[in-house]
């Protein structure tokens, strides 16, 4: 890393310098699970023009006068089911927090490095820690979205935001953005242990094992988001990993919102049609999200649990996320390392 010269004839400010920063960003979290705090989260999450690609004229009074009005009441209930009652936050914040923490401790003999998490909606913000990265004297900073496939509505607003932070800034760091790693070998190596040991912890097999993916509408896939493609490479490769038939791994996409076409097929309807065909026993992994989260925990170990037995089916488990696990620390810390090239020495 570069060193300052002394100047003897100048008066600057202190400064600090010589750092490398590692900023990991994940989805976001409400902050409580009032209406109040899911209402802020929701606002600025429904707010942004990469989520909800509509016309504010026409999507600003139905996010105001509806949706603002239901759902945090809603979705705050949903929340509550799955909320760290210990730490009191969600699932999402405390793996984040955990991954930098485990992350930090990797980078133990390269003690210029300084690993940090933020959140793309709510707290800590991006610009707070991008900032206060700039100030222990990080030149250069890695962000990290956390997302396995790229999306517009994911890494990219991840990516603006970052940006956007340095709008302020007077010294600049130089920024590097970590790129969609959907099939690094280590990743699908990373689904395919997880998959296999956690089968191992059950008194029964599946008959087939879902592998459900967030979705996005089909109208951002036709605009030309390499999403639905990364994640269909994603889950061959796992096929592949594990020496599986295409019908033993079945791709879905979960979490649909509003009233257009999603990507298909859908998870829900999947899961309720296997059940009423006379599929017993099925498992669901979600190759896409890092961290459990309410789309995770509350969605499929929840909701399509209950659907599928509701529907005739019998056993139903859900694959947690890679979290904070050895494996997936593996996979953020190989990614990190290689997108670190030529700044780590
Ligand atoms: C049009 C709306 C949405 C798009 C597009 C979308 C894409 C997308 N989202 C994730 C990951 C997560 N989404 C989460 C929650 C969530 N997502 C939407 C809407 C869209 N997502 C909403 C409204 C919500 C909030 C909950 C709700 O009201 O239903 C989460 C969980 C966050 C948490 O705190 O637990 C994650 C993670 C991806 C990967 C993605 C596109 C690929
Ligand atoms: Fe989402
Ligand atoms: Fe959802």
């Amino acid at each position: 890393m570069t060193a300052m010269e002394a100047e003897p004839n100048t008066n600057h400010p202190a400064v600090s310098y010589g750092k490398l920063g590692v900023l990991l960003v994940n989805l976001g979290t409400p902050d409580g699970t009032d209406v109040t705090s899911m209402r802020r989260y929701l606002r600025e999450f429904l707010s942004d023009r990469r989520v909800i690609e509509w016309s504010r004229l026409f999507w600003y009074p139905i996010l105001y006068g509806i949706v603002l009005n239901t759902r945090p009441r809603k979705v705050g209930k949903a929340y509550e089911l799955i909320w760290n009652k210990e730490l009191n936050e969600s699932w999402l914040r405390t793996y984040t927090r955990n991954q930098a923490a485990l992350m930090t401790e990797a980078f133990g003999g390269q003690p210029q490095v300084i690993v940090d998490w933020a959140m793309r909606y709510g707290r800590p913000s991006i610009a707070s820690r991008l900032d206060a990265l700039q100030k222990a004297g990080c030149e250069r900073i890695l962000v990290f979205p956390l997302y396995p496939q790229y999306a517009a509505a994911t890494t990219a607003t991840v990516n603006d935001k970052a940006f956007e932070a340095l709008l302020g800034m007077r010294w600049q760091p130089a920024l590097r953005t970590v790129p969609p790693y959907h099939d690094d070998p280590v990743y699908i190596d990373a689904l395919a242990t997880s998959i296999t040991k956690h089968l191992a912890t059950l008194d029964w097999e599946p008959e087939l094992v879902l592998a459900s993916f967030h979705g996005i509408p089909k109208s951002y896939f036709e605009k030309g988001d390499p999403y639905y493609c990364q994640c269909q490479k994603t889950a061959r490769l796992l096929r592949e990993r594990l020496g599986w038939p295409k019908e033993k791994l079945q791709i879905t996409f979960q979490s649909r919102f509003g009233p257009e076409e999603w990507l298909q097929p859908y998870t829900d309807a999947t899961v309720e049609r296997l059940a009423k065909e006379g599929v017993k026993k099925i498992a669901v992994i979600n190759p896409g999200f890092v961290s459990d989260c309410l789309e995770t925990l509350e969605e499929i170990a929840g909701q399509a649990a209950e659907s599928f037995h509701h529907n005739g089916g019998e056993k139903f488990a859900h694959i947690p996320c890679l979290n904070d696990s050895p494996e997936g620390m593996a996979v953020l810390n190989h990614v990190v390392r290689r997108e670190l090239e030529g700044w780590l020495y």
